[in-house]
Protein backbone atom coordinates (compact mmCIF):
# COMPACT_ATOMS: atom_id res chain seq x y z
CA UNK A 1 0.00 0.00 0.00
CA UNK A 2 1.36 2.98 -1.04
CA UNK A 3 2.51 5.85 1.82
CA UNK A 4 0.17 8.26 3.37
CA UNK A 5 0.80 11.61 3.66
CA UNK A 6 2.03 12.67 7.00
CA UNK A 7 0.39 14.57 8.97
CA UNK A 8 3.32 17.95 8.90
CA UNK A 9 3.61 19.58 12.29
CA UNK A 10 4.35 23.13 11.48
CA UNK A 11 7.00 24.81 12.85
CA UNK A 12 6.22 26.02 16.07
CA UNK A 13 6.91 29.89 16.99
CA UNK A 14 8.03 30.45 20.79
CA UNK A 15 4.78 29.68 23.19
CA UNK A 16 5.33 33.55 25.05
CA UNK A 17 5.01 35.16 21.02
CA UNK A 18 2.38 33.22 19.76
CA UNK A 19 0.33 34.13 22.73
CA UNK A 20 1.26 37.83 22.45
CA UNK A 21 -0.34 37.78 18.40
CA UNK A 22 -3.25 37.55 20.39
CA UNK A 23 -3.41 40.53 22.56
CA UNK A 24 -1.79 42.53 20.19
CA UNK A 25 -5.32 43.80 18.91
CA UNK A 26 -5.83 44.66 22.41
CA UNK A 27 -3.14 46.48 23.20
CA UNK A 28 -4.74 49.75 23.94
CA UNK A 29 -7.28 48.22 26.18
CA UNK A 30 -4.31 46.39 27.72
CA UNK A 31 -2.63 49.47 27.90
CA UNK A 32 -5.28 51.32 29.95
CA UNK A 33 -5.65 48.59 32.27
CA UNK A 34 -2.25 48.99 32.95
CA UNK A 35 -2.78 52.50 33.82
CA UNK A 36 -6.01 52.09 35.85
CA UNK A 37 -3.51 49.73 37.58
CA UNK A 38 -0.95 52.22 38.50
CA UNK A 39 -3.36 55.08 39.90
CA UNK A 40 -5.24 51.90 42.06
CA UNK A 41 -1.43 51.15 43.35
CA UNK A 42 -0.85 54.99 44.21
CA UNK A 43 -4.16 55.09 46.08
CA UNK A 44 -3.77 51.94 47.97
CA UNK A 45 -0.24 52.98 49.39
CA UNK A 46 -1.76 56.36 49.95
CA UNK A 47 -4.42 55.14 52.70
CA UNK A 48 -2.33 53.52 55.26
CA UNK A 49 -0.14 56.79 55.68
CA UNK A 50 -3.48 58.76 56.08
CA UNK A 51 -4.34 56.07 59.14
CA UNK A 52 0.00 57.04 60.02
CA UNK A 53 -1.43 60.35 60.16
CA UNK A 54 -4.53 60.18 62.00
CA UNK A 55 -3.24 58.19 65.14
CA UNK A 56 -0.64 60.01 65.09
CA UNK A 57 -2.67 63.25 65.27
CA UNK A 58 -5.31 61.21 67.68
CA UNK A 59 -2.74 60.63 70.45
CA UNK A 60 -0.73 63.70 69.74
CA UNK A 61 -2.41 67.08 69.57
CA UNK A 62 -4.33 67.30 66.03
CA UNK A 63 -7.76 69.10 65.89
CA UNK A 64 -11.11 67.72 65.52
CA UNK A 65 -11.30 69.33 61.79
CA UNK A 66 -8.21 67.89 60.85
CA UNK A 67 -9.23 64.24 61.99
CA UNK A 68 -12.44 64.79 60.33
CA UNK A 69 -10.80 66.07 57.18
CA UNK A 70 -8.26 62.93 57.02
CA UNK A 71 -11.23 60.23 57.54
CA UNK A 72 -13.38 62.10 54.71
CA UNK A 73 -10.54 61.82 52.54
CA UNK A 74 -9.43 58.38 53.48
CA UNK A 75 -13.25 57.10 53.24
CA UNK A 76 -12.92 59.29 49.40
CA UNK A 77 -9.98 56.96 48.41
CA UNK A 78 -11.80 54.18 49.79
CA UNK A 79 -14.35 54.37 47.04
CA UNK A 80 -12.41 55.62 44.34
CA UNK A 81 -10.44 52.24 44.89
CA UNK A 82 -13.40 50.42 44.39
CA UNK A 83 -14.19 52.24 41.27
CA UNK A 84 -11.12 51.40 39.99
CA UNK A 85 -10.72 47.68 41.00
CA UNK A 86 -14.45 47.62 38.92
CA UNK A 87 -13.07 49.13 36.15
CA UNK A 88 -10.26 46.73 35.71
CA UNK A 89 -12.30 43.71 36.24
CA UNK A 90 -14.69 44.78 33.55
CA UNK A 91 -11.79 46.26 31.23
CA UNK A 92 -9.97 42.77 32.02
CA UNK A 93 -12.68 40.54 31.59
CA UNK A 94 -13.17 42.50 28.19
CA UNK A 95 -9.51 42.03 26.76
CA UNK A 96 -9.93 38.29 27.84
CA UNK A 97 -12.79 37.41 25.55
CA UNK A 98 -12.26 39.76 22.49
CA UNK A 99 -8.80 37.95 22.87
CA UNK A 100 -9.88 33.68 23.58
CA UNK A 101 -12.66 34.22 20.96
CA UNK A 102 -10.04 34.58 18.28
CA UNK A 103 -7.91 31.30 19.33
CA UNK A 104 -11.65 29.82 19.63
CA UNK A 105 -12.31 31.18 16.28
CA UNK A 106 -8.89 30.20 14.55
CA UNK A 107 -9.21 26.43 16.40
CA UNK A 108 -12.37 26.25 14.91
CA UNK A 109 -11.62 27.12 11.11
CA UNK A 110 -8.65 25.12 11.75
CA UNK A 111 -10.40 22.05 12.61
CA UNK A 112 -13.17 22.43 10.02
CA UNK A 113 -10.57 22.49 7.69
CA UNK A 114 -8.84 18.90 8.91
CA UNK A 115 -9.28 15.85 7.07
CA UNK A 116 -11.53 13.04 7.54
CA UNK A 117 -8.95 10.73 8.76
CA UNK A 118 -8.63 13.21 11.51
CA UNK A 119 -12.31 13.62 12.28
CA UNK A 120 -12.68 10.09 12.54
CA UNK A 121 -10.34 9.60 15.33
CA UNK A 122 -12.35 12.34 17.26
CA UNK A 123 -15.87 12.75 18.97
CA UNK A 124 -17.77 15.69 18.83
CA UNK A 125 -16.97 16.10 22.31
CA UNK A 126 -13.54 15.82 23.09
CA UNK A 127 -13.02 18.76 20.05
CA UNK A 128 -15.66 20.82 21.88
CA UNK A 129 -12.95 20.58 24.81
CA UNK A 130 -10.33 21.29 22.82
CA UNK A 131 -11.57 24.29 21.06
CA UNK A 132 -13.56 26.04 24.12
CA UNK A 133 -12.28 24.31 27.09
CA UNK A 134 -8.56 24.61 26.87
CA UNK A 135 -9.02 28.09 25.67
CA UNK A 136 -10.83 28.86 28.57
CA UNK A 137 -7.80 27.93 30.71
CA UNK A 138 -6.64 30.62 29.04
CA UNK A 139 -8.96 33.53 30.11
CA UNK A 140 -7.51 34.34 32.93
CA UNK A 141 -3.89 34.48 31.71
CA UNK A 142 -5.16 36.73 28.72
CA UNK A 143 -7.72 38.89 31.45
CA UNK A 144 -5.57 39.62 34.52
CA UNK A 145 -1.86 38.41 34.03
CA UNK A 146 0.09 40.94 32.17
CA UNK A 147 -1.75 43.81 33.97
CA UNK A 148 -1.18 42.04 37.59
CA UNK A 149 1.83 40.85 37.04
CA UNK A 150 2.57 44.38 36.25
CA UNK A 151 0.56 45.67 39.16
CA UNK A 152 1.79 43.67 42.09
CA UNK A 153 5.54 44.63 41.12
CA UNK A 154 4.77 48.10 40.90
CA UNK A 155 2.75 48.14 44.44
CA UNK A 156 6.16 45.99 45.75
CA UNK A 157 8.58 48.37 44.31
CA UNK A 158 6.35 51.11 46.20
CA UNK A 159 5.91 49.75 49.67
CA UNK A 160 9.95 48.53 49.47
CA UNK A 161 11.00 51.68 48.06
CA UNK A 162 8.83 54.19 50.96
CA UNK A 163 10.31 51.35 53.86
CA UNK A 164 13.56 52.32 52.45
CA UNK A 165 13.16 56.10 53.00
CA UNK A 166 11.92 55.53 56.85
CA UNK A 167 13.62 52.52 57.96
CA UNK A 168 15.90 50.17 56.20
CA UNK A 169 16.28 47.05 58.59
CA UNK A 170 12.85 46.49 58.04
CA UNK A 171 12.77 46.89 54.22
CA UNK A 172 15.91 44.93 54.05
CA UNK A 173 13.81 42.38 56.02
CA UNK A 174 10.74 43.06 53.15
CA UNK A 175 13.07 42.97 50.60
CA UNK A 176 14.61 39.84 51.45
CA UNK A 177 11.23 38.10 51.79
CA UNK A 178 9.82 39.52 48.72
CA UNK A 179 12.87 38.33 47.08
CA UNK A 180 13.02 34.71 48.08
CA UNK A 181 9.50 34.61 47.60
CA UNK A 182 9.56 35.36 44.02
CA UNK A 183 12.72 33.67 43.64
CA UNK A 184 11.02 30.30 44.93
CA UNK A 185 7.33 31.16 42.44
CA UNK A 186 9.62 31.53 39.20
CA UNK A 187 11.86 28.55 40.11
CA UNK A 188 9.14 26.06 40.39
CA UNK A 189 6.48 27.83 38.42
CA UNK A 190 6.39 25.03 35.87
CA UNK A 191 6.31 22.27 37.81
CA UNK A 192 2.13 22.20 37.80
CA UNK A 193 2.13 22.19 33.92
CA UNK A 194 2.13 18.60 32.48
CA UNK A 195 -0.50 17.55 35.52
CA UNK A 196 -2.30 20.45 34.00
CA UNK A 197 -2.41 18.95 30.49
CA UNK A 198 -2.98 16.07 31.36
CA UNK A 199 -6.15 17.16 33.81
CA UNK A 200 -7.32 19.06 30.65
CA UNK A 201 -6.45 15.41 28.69
CA UNK A 202 -8.87 13.99 31.21
CA UNK A 203 -11.67 16.02 30.69
CA UNK A 204 -11.70 16.28 26.98
CA UNK A 205 -12.46 11.75 27.12
CA UNK A 206 -14.94 13.02 29.63
CA UNK A 207 -17.07 15.35 27.38
CA UNK A 208 -16.13 12.94 24.28
CA UNK A 209 -17.63 10.21 26.23
CA UNK A 210 -20.61 12.02 27.49
CA UNK A 211 -21.32 13.57 23.76
CA UNK A 212 -20.96 9.76 22.59
CA UNK A 213 -23.46 8.29 24.56
CA UNK A 214 -26.21 11.15 24.00
CA UNK A 215 -25.71 11.04 20.25
CA UNK A 216 -26.21 7.34 20.38
CA UNK A 217 -28.99 7.54 23.16
CA UNK A 218 -31.90 5.70 21.19
CA UNK A 219 -28.95 2.62 20.70
CA UNK A 220 -27.98 3.01 24.24
CA UNK A 221 -31.68 3.28 25.68
CA UNK A 222 -32.95 0.27 23.43
CA UNK A 223 -30.08 -1.96 24.82
CA UNK A 224 -30.39 -1.40 28.21
CA UNK A 225 -26.86 -0.09 28.04
CA UNK A 226 -27.48 2.58 30.90
CA UNK A 227 -25.90 0.79 33.53
CA UNK A 228 -22.78 0.07 31.55
CA UNK A 229 -22.95 3.90 30.11
CA UNK A 230 -22.81 4.94 33.60
CA UNK A 231 -19.42 2.80 34.83
CA UNK A 232 -17.64 4.04 31.84
CA UNK A 233 -19.00 7.60 32.80
CA UNK A 234 -17.76 7.12 36.92
CA UNK A 235 -14.38 5.36 35.69
CA UNK A 236 -13.51 8.79 33.39
CA UNK A 237 -15.08 11.12 35.97
CA UNK A 238 -12.43 9.58 38.96
CA UNK A 239 -9.86 10.10 36.11
CA UNK A 240 -10.26 13.76 35.96
CA UNK A 241 -10.95 14.14 39.73
CA UNK A 242 -7.32 12.32 40.15
CA UNK A 243 -5.85 14.53 37.48
CA UNK A 244 -7.38 17.09 38.65
CA UNK A 245 -6.42 16.87 42.20
CA UNK A 246 -2.54 16.04 40.94
CA UNK A 247 -2.09 19.02 38.90
CA UNK A 248 -4.05 21.42 41.48
CA UNK A 249 -1.62 20.56 44.50
CA UNK A 250 1.25 20.89 42.04
CA UNK A 251 -0.02 24.69 41.14
CA UNK A 252 -0.67 25.16 44.43
CA UNK A 253 2.64 24.37 45.65
CA UNK A 254 4.59 27.93 45.00
CA UNK A 255 1.98 29.78 47.08
CA UNK A 256 1.90 27.46 50.00
CA UNK A 257 5.97 27.96 50.09
CA UNK A 258 5.71 31.90 50.29
CA UNK A 259 2.51 31.43 52.98
CA UNK A 260 5.40 30.09 54.98
CA UNK A 261 7.95 32.80 54.12
CA UNK A 262 5.57 35.54 54.81
CA UNK A 263 4.55 34.64 58.35
CA UNK A 264 7.98 34.41 59.31
CA UNK A 265 8.44 38.28 58.12
CA UNK A 266 5.26 39.43 59.49
CA UNK A 267 6.89 38.22 62.77
CA UNK A 268 10.38 39.39 62.35
CA UNK A 269 8.92 42.93 60.90
CA UNK A 270 6.88 43.19 64.46
CA UNK A 271 9.82 42.06 66.18
CA UNK A 272 11.92 44.89 65.23
CA UNK A 273 8.85 47.73 65.22
CA UNK A 274 8.00 46.90 68.29
CA UNK A 275 11.37 46.94 69.82
CA UNK A 276 11.57 50.71 68.00
CA UNK A 277 8.57 51.99 69.14
CA UNK A 278 9.43 50.99 72.99
CA UNK A 279 12.85 53.03 72.64
CA UNK A 280 11.15 55.97 71.45
CA UNK A 281 12.27 55.81 67.71
CA UNK A 282 9.05 55.69 66.26
CA UNK A 283 5.45 56.90 66.87
CA UNK A 284 2.71 54.32 67.51
CA UNK A 285 0.82 55.79 63.83
CA UNK A 286 4.21 54.24 62.34
CA UNK A 287 4.28 51.66 63.92
CA UNK A 288 0.75 51.29 62.69
CA UNK A 289 2.59 52.20 58.77
CA UNK A 290 5.10 49.60 59.28
CA UNK A 291 2.64 46.49 60.03
CA UNK A 292 0.17 47.39 57.29
CA UNK A 293 2.76 48.11 54.68
CA UNK A 294 3.73 44.44 55.16
CA UNK A 295 0.42 43.04 55.56
CA UNK A 296 0.33 44.70 52.01
CA UNK A 297 3.48 42.79 50.82
CA UNK A 298 1.50 40.14 50.93
CA UNK A 299 -0.98 40.82 47.98
CA UNK A 300 1.32 41.09 45.07
CA UNK A 301 3.30 38.32 46.46
CA UNK A 302 -0.28 36.03 46.41
CA UNK A 303 -1.23 37.76 43.38
CA UNK A 304 2.15 36.14 41.70
CA UNK A 305 1.42 33.14 43.06
CA UNK A 306 -2.36 32.72 41.47
CA UNK A 307 -0.68 34.29 38.57
CA UNK A 308 1.62 31.70 38.24
CA UNK A 309 -1.18 28.64 38.51
CA UNK A 310 -3.23 30.39 36.30
CA UNK A 311 0.07 30.74 33.96
CA UNK A 312 0.23 26.87 34.36
CA UNK A 313 -3.27 26.12 33.59
CA UNK A 314 -2.77 28.57 30.42
CA UNK A 315 0.95 27.14 29.26
CA UNK A 316 -1.07 23.66 29.50
CA UNK A 317 -4.07 24.90 27.17
CA UNK A 318 -1.52 26.36 25.17
CA UNK A 319 0.22 23.67 24.20
CA UNK A 320 -2.88 21.66 23.42
CA UNK A 321 -4.16 24.08 21.53
CA UNK A 322 -0.88 24.67 19.47
CA UNK A 323 -0.71 21.05 19.03
CA UNK A 324 -3.96 21.18 17.14
CA UNK A 325 -2.49 24.39 15.18
CA UNK A 326 0.21 22.73 14.12
CA UNK A 327 -1.80 19.72 12.39
CA UNK A 328 -2.28 19.86 8.74
CA UNK A 329 -4.46 17.96 7.21
CA UNK A 330 -2.96 15.96 4.81
CA UNK A 331 -5.62 17.05 1.74
CA UNK A 332 -3.26 20.19 0.29
CA UNK A 333 -5.47 23.04 -1.31
CA UNK A 334 -4.99 22.95 -5.05
CA UNK A 335 -3.74 26.04 -7.44
CA UNK A 336 -6.25 28.55 -9.61
CA UNK A 337 -7.06 25.74 -12.16
CA UNK A 338 -10.63 26.67 -13.01
CA UNK A 339 -13.64 24.21 -14.11
CA UNK A 340 -15.46 24.85 -17.25
CA UNK A 341 -19.17 25.69 -17.43
CA UNK A 342 -22.33 23.53 -18.02
CA UNK A 343 -22.34 20.00 -17.23
CA UNK A 344 -18.77 18.45 -15.94
CA UNK A 345 -17.19 15.60 -17.29
CA UNK A 346 -15.59 12.80 -14.83
CA UNK A 347 -13.28 10.50 -14.94
CA UNK A 348 -11.30 8.17 -12.91
CA UNK A 349 -7.68 6.59 -13.89
CA UNK A 350 -6.44 3.60 -12.15
CA UNK A 351 -7.45 5.11 -8.63
CA UNK A 352 -6.57 2.73 -5.79
CA UNK A 353 -7.78 3.93 -2.55
CA UNK A 354 -7.66 2.55 1.47
CA UNK A 355 -8.78 4.15 4.86
CA UNK A 356 -5.23 2.97 6.17
CA UNK A 357 -2.64 1.36 4.78
CA UNK A 358 -3.66 -2.20 6.19
CA UNK A 359 -7.00 -2.24 4.21
CA UNK A 360 -7.29 -1.43 0.52
CA UNK A 361 -10.88 -0.78 -0.40
CA UNK A 362 -11.09 0.48 -3.56
CA UNK A 363 -8.77 -1.37 -6.21
CA UNK A 364 -7.64 0.27 -9.64
CA UNK A 365 -11.37 1.73 -10.85
CA UNK A 366 -10.82 3.20 -14.15
CA UNK A 367 -14.11 5.13 -15.78
CA UNK A 368 -15.59 7.72 -18.26
CA UNK A 369 -18.39 9.70 -17.82
CA UNK A 370 -18.82 12.58 -20.46
CA UNK A 371 -20.80 15.94 -19.51
CA UNK A 372 -24.22 15.46 -18.65
CA UNK A 373 -24.16 11.86 -18.30
CA UNK A 374 -26.03 9.96 -15.19
CA UNK A 375 -24.02 6.70 -13.61
CA UNK A 376 -25.77 4.58 -11.64
CA UNK A 377 -23.78 3.14 -9.34
CA UNK A 378 -24.36 -0.33 -7.57
CA UNK A 379 -22.77 -3.02 -5.42
CA UNK A 380 -23.49 -4.88 -2.52
CA UNK A 381 -23.20 -3.17 0.91
CA UNK A 382 -19.74 -2.20 1.68
CA UNK A 383 -18.60 -2.64 -2.11
CA UNK A 384 -16.85 0.84 -2.16
CA UNK A 385 -19.47 2.73 -4.01
CA UNK A 386 -19.98 6.05 -1.13
CA UNK A 387 -15.87 5.47 -0.77
CA UNK A 388 -16.02 6.77 -4.80
CA UNK A 389 -17.99 9.89 -3.43
CA UNK A 390 -15.76 10.60 -0.96
CA UNK A 391 -12.95 10.70 -3.44
CA UNK A 392 -14.71 12.65 -5.89
CA UNK A 393 -15.48 15.81 -3.02
CA UNK A 394 -11.76 15.01 -1.85
CA UNK A 395 -12.39 14.31 1.52
CA UNK A 396 -9.62 11.51 1.47
CA UNK A 397 -6.47 11.54 -0.50
CA UNK A 398 -6.03 8.81 -3.53
CA UNK A 399 -3.32 6.33 -2.48
CA UNK A 400 -2.52 6.18 -6.38
CA UNK A 401 -4.58 7.20 -9.66
CA UNK A 402 -6.10 10.73 -10.73
CA UNK A 403 -9.21 12.00 -10.81
CA UNK A 404 -10.75 14.42 -13.21
CA UNK A 405 -13.96 16.27 -13.35
CA UNK A 406 -14.06 18.70 -16.08
CA UNK A 407 -10.83 17.86 -17.68
CA UNK A 408 -8.77 19.02 -14.50
CA UNK A 409 -7.13 16.71 -12.08
CA UNK A 410 -9.34 17.68 -8.87
CA UNK A 411 -6.29 17.86 -6.66
CA UNK A 412 -4.92 20.69 -8.55
CA UNK A 413 -7.86 22.74 -7.83
CA UNK A 414 -9.15 25.57 -4.94
CA UNK A 415 -11.50 22.85 -2.86
CA UNK A 416 -13.76 25.97 -2.84
CA UNK A 417 -13.82 26.02 -6.09
CA UNK A 418 -14.87 21.93 -6.46
CA UNK A 419 -17.38 22.66 -3.62
CA UNK A 420 -18.82 24.99 -5.63
CA UNK A 421 -19.28 22.78 -8.69
CA UNK A 422 -20.10 19.77 -6.95
CA UNK A 423 -22.44 18.51 -5.01
CA UNK A 424 -23.78 16.04 -3.01
CA UNK A 425 -26.91 14.33 -1.19
CA UNK A 426 -26.16 12.12 1.35
CA UNK A 427 -28.74 9.98 2.89
CA UNK A 428 -27.81 11.85 6.36
CA UNK A 429 -29.17 15.14 6.68
CA UNK A 430 -27.59 17.16 8.80
CA UNK A 431 -29.94 20.25 10.65
CA UNK A 432 -28.99 23.24 11.99
CA UNK A 433 -30.52 24.71 14.84
CA UNK A 434 -32.37 27.76 12.36
CA UNK A 435 -34.91 28.56 10.30
CA UNK A 436 -36.04 25.90 7.39
CA UNK A 437 -34.92 29.51 5.24
CA UNK A 438 -31.08 29.33 6.90
CA UNK A 439 -30.81 25.20 6.67
CA UNK A 440 -32.19 25.29 2.66
CA UNK A 441 -29.63 28.16 2.01
CA UNK A 442 -26.64 27.14 4.85
CA UNK A 443 -27.45 30.74 6.09
CA UNK A 444 -26.08 31.54 2.48
CA UNK A 445 -28.45 35.43 3.08
CA UNK A 446 -27.75 35.74 -0.93
CA UNK A 447 -30.36 33.24 -1.88
CA UNK A 448 -33.86 35.04 -1.84
CA UNK A 449 -37.01 33.90 -0.99
CA UNK A 450 -38.58 33.92 -4.23
CA UNK A 451 -35.90 31.55 -5.39
CA UNK A 452 -36.03 29.29 -3.02
CA UNK A 453 -39.74 28.74 -3.39
CA UNK A 454 -39.09 28.74 -7.10
CA UNK A 455 -36.64 26.05 -6.74
CA UNK A 456 -38.81 23.99 -4.39
CA UNK A 457 -41.69 24.52 -7.10
CA UNK A 458 -39.81 23.03 -9.46
CA UNK A 459 -38.75 20.26 -7.56
CA UNK A 460 -42.26 19.43 -6.60
CA UNK A 461 -41.99 19.95 -3.25
CA UNK A 462 -43.90 23.28 -2.56
CA UNK A 463 -46.75 21.38 -1.00
CA UNK A 464 -44.63 20.51 1.28
CA UNK A 465 -43.01 23.59 2.53
CA UNK A 466 -46.60 25.54 2.44
CA UNK A 467 -48.23 22.38 4.72
CA UNK A 468 -45.17 23.57 7.73
CA UNK A 469 -46.93 26.14 9.97
CA UNK A 470 -44.71 29.35 9.40
CA UNK A 471 -43.47 28.11 5.71
CA UNK A 472 -39.90 29.33 5.15
CA UNK A 473 -39.45 30.70 8.58
CA UNK A 474 -40.74 27.48 10.59
CA UNK A 475 -37.49 26.26 13.08
CA UNK A 476 -36.14 23.45 12.84
CA UNK A 477 -33.90 21.51 15.61
CA UNK A 478 -30.21 20.55 14.91
CA UNK A 479 -29.93 17.19 14.30
CA UNK A 480 -32.42 15.93 11.45
CA UNK A 481 -34.48 13.87 13.90
CA UNK A 482 -37.61 16.11 13.04
CA UNK A 483 -37.89 14.93 9.60
CA UNK A 484 -38.66 11.41 7.69
CA UNK A 485 -36.86 9.75 5.43
CA UNK A 486 -38.46 11.07 2.39
CA UNK A 487 -38.56 14.43 3.47
CA UNK A 488 -35.08 14.18 4.67
CA UNK A 489 -34.65 13.54 1.06
CA UNK A 490 -36.54 16.35 -0.29
CA UNK A 491 -34.87 18.32 1.68
CA UNK A 492 -31.23 17.76 0.88
CA UNK A 493 -32.30 17.72 -2.75
CA UNK A 494 -33.38 20.93 -2.66
CA UNK A 495 -30.50 22.21 -0.51
CA UNK A 496 -27.92 20.47 -3.29
CA UNK A 497 -30.57 21.96 -5.74
CA UNK A 498 -30.22 25.67 -4.54
CA UNK A 499 -26.08 25.65 -5.27
CA UNK A 500 -26.64 25.08 -8.93
CA UNK A 501 -24.29 22.60 -8.92
CA UNK A 502 -22.80 20.98 -12.47
CA UNK A 503 -21.76 17.11 -10.58
CA UNK A 504 -24.62 15.78 -8.84
CA UNK A 505 -23.49 12.47 -6.37
CA UNK A 506 -26.74 11.25 -5.28
CA UNK A 507 -26.63 8.65 -1.72
CA UNK A 508 -30.07 7.23 -2.43
CA UNK A 509 -32.01 5.83 0.37
CA UNK A 510 -31.98 2.79 1.56
CA UNK A 511 -35.35 2.48 3.10
CA UNK A 512 -38.48 2.05 1.79
CA UNK A 513 -40.42 5.21 0.96
CA UNK A 514 -44.10 5.32 0.70
CA UNK A 515 -45.36 4.54 -3.57
CA UNK A 516 -46.39 8.71 -3.05
CA UNK A 517 -42.81 9.88 -2.05
CA UNK A 518 -40.54 8.26 -3.74
CA UNK A 519 -43.05 9.40 -6.91
CA UNK A 520 -42.51 13.25 -5.52
CA UNK A 521 -38.33 11.75 -5.47
CA UNK A 522 -38.26 10.53 -8.49
CA UNK A 523 -39.47 13.95 -10.27
CA UNK A 524 -37.04 16.25 -7.79
CA UNK A 525 -34.12 13.78 -8.80
CA UNK A 526 -35.01 14.15 -12.75
CA UNK A 527 -34.99 17.63 -12.33
CA UNK A 528 -32.13 17.92 -10.10
CA UNK A 529 -29.81 16.03 -12.56
CA UNK A 530 -31.39 17.74 -15.19
CA UNK A 531 -28.42 19.69 -17.21
CA UNK A 532 -25.49 18.25 -14.59
CA UNK A 533 -23.59 14.90 -15.08
CA UNK A 534 -24.96 12.93 -12.02
CA UNK A 535 -23.71 9.98 -10.04
CA UNK A 536 -26.67 7.93 -8.49
CA UNK A 537 -25.32 5.54 -5.72
CA UNK A 538 -28.65 2.93 -5.60
CA UNK A 539 -30.02 0.86 -3.34
CA UNK A 540 -33.02 -0.02 -5.93
CA UNK A 541 -32.78 -1.06 -9.86
CA UNK A 542 -35.81 0.46 -10.61
CA UNK A 543 -34.53 3.97 -9.48
CA UNK A 544 -31.79 3.65 -12.19
CA UNK A 545 -34.32 4.05 -15.55
CA UNK A 546 -32.80 6.90 -16.35
CA UNK A 547 -29.32 6.94 -16.13
CA UNK A 548 -26.74 6.71 -18.87
CA UNK A 549 -24.43 3.93 -17.66
CA UNK A 550 -24.24 1.30 -14.49
CA UNK A 551 -21.18 0.24 -12.85
CA UNK A 552 -21.12 -2.97 -10.88
CA UNK A 553 -18.96 -2.74 -7.72
CA UNK A 554 -17.56 -5.94 -6.07
CA UNK A 555 -15.63 -5.70 -2.80
CA UNK A 556 -13.96 -2.43 -4.04
CA UNK A 557 -13.61 -3.46 -7.88
CA UNK A 558 -15.43 -2.79 -10.84
CA UNK A 559 -16.74 -5.65 -12.25
CA UNK A 560 -19.17 -4.24 -14.95
CA UNK A 561 -19.10 -0.78 -16.55
CA UNK A 562 -21.09 0.51 -19.78
CA UNK A 563 -23.91 1.59 -21.15
CA UNK A 564 -27.19 1.00 -19.24
CA UNK A 565 -29.36 -0.32 -22.55
CA UNK A 566 -26.69 -2.33 -23.67
CA UNK A 567 -25.94 -4.04 -20.73
CA UNK A 568 -30.00 -4.64 -19.44
CA UNK A 569 -29.90 -6.20 -23.18
CA UNK A 570 -26.90 -8.61 -23.13
CA UNK A 571 -27.71 -11.49 -21.00
CA UNK A 572 -24.28 -12.13 -20.00
CA UNK A 573 -23.81 -9.15 -18.11
CA UNK A 574 -24.22 -8.68 -14.37
CA UNK A 575 -26.85 -5.76 -14.55
CA UNK A 576 -28.61 -7.84 -16.78
CA UNK A 577 -28.66 -11.23 -14.21
CA UNK A 578 -29.44 -8.38 -11.67
CA UNK A 579 -32.81 -7.31 -13.17
CA UNK A 580 -33.30 -10.80 -14.39
CA UNK A 581 -33.20 -12.16 -10.79
CA UNK A 582 -35.39 -8.91 -9.75
CA UNK A 583 -32.71 -8.86 -6.44
CA UNK A 584 -33.21 -5.56 -5.68
CA UNK A 585 -33.49 -6.55 -2.09
CA UNK A 586 -29.84 -7.06 -2.14
CA UNK A 587 -28.98 -3.49 -2.28
CA UNK A 588 -31.77 -2.51 0.30
N1 LIG B 1 -14.07 6.01 7.65
C1 LIG B 1 -13.76 4.74 7.37
N2 LIG B 1 -12.68 4.20 7.93
C2 LIG B 1 -12.33 2.92 7.66
N3 LIG B 1 -13.03 2.11 6.84
C3 LIG B 1 -14.14 2.61 6.26
C4 LIG B 1 -14.56 3.94 6.49
N4 LIG B 1 -15.69 4.16 5.79
C5 LIG B 1 -15.96 3.00 5.13
N5 LIG B 1 -15.04 2.08 5.42
C6 LIG B 1 -14.97 0.71 4.88
O1 LIG B 1 -14.84 0.81 3.47
C7 LIG B 1 -15.60 -0.18 2.83
C8 LIG B 1 -16.47 0.48 1.76
O2 LIG B 1 -17.37 1.35 2.40
P1 LIG B 1 -18.40 2.25 1.60
O3 LIG B 1 -19.08 3.12 2.59
O4 LIG B 1 -17.72 2.89 0.46
O5 LIG B 1 -19.41 1.13 1.07
P2 LIG B 1 -20.78 1.31 0.33
O6 LIG B 1 -20.73 0.45 -0.88
O7 LIG B 1 -21.11 2.72 0.13
O8 LIG B 1 -21.78 0.68 1.41
P3 LIG B 1 -23.32 1.03 1.70
O9 LIG B 1 -24.10 0.56 0.54
O10 LIG B 1 -23.61 0.22 2.92
O11 LIG B 1 -23.40 2.50 1.96
C9 LIG B 1 -16.38 -0.91 3.91
O12 LIG B 1 -15.71 -2.14 4.13
C10 LIG B 1 -16.27 -0.03 5.11
O13 LIG B 1 -16.20 -0.80 6.27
Amino acid sequence: MPQKQERIQQQSKPSMTWLFQYLRPVKWRMLALVLLLFVMTALQLLNPQLVQRFIDQATGSGSVSSLLSLAGLYLLIAVLNQLFTVSVDYLGNDVSWRATNRIRADLLKHVLLLDMRFHNTKTPGEMIERIDGDVTSMSNFFAMFVAKIIGSFVLLAGILGYMFVYNWPIAATMTAFTCMSIGVMFGIRDMGVNASQSERQANAALFGLIEERIAGIEDVQANGGVPRLMNRYHRAMRSVFLFGRRAWMRRVMPWNVTVVMFTVTVTIVLMISVHMYLRGQITLGMLFLFFQYTQMLNDPIEQLGDQMQEFQKAKSGMRRARELLSLQSEIAEGGDNELPQGPLSVSFEQVNFGYNEEQRILHDISFMLQPGERLGLIGRTGSGKSSISRLLLRLYNLDTGVIRVGGVDIRSLRLKALYQKVGMVTQDVQLFDGTLRDNLTLFNPRLSDEEILETTNRLGLLPWIEALPEGLDSRLSAGGASLSAGEAQLFALTRVFLTKPSLVILDEPSSRLDAATEAILQTAVDQLLEGCTGIVIAHRLATLDQVDKIMVLRQGRMIEFGARAALAQNPSSEYAQLLRANRQEEFA
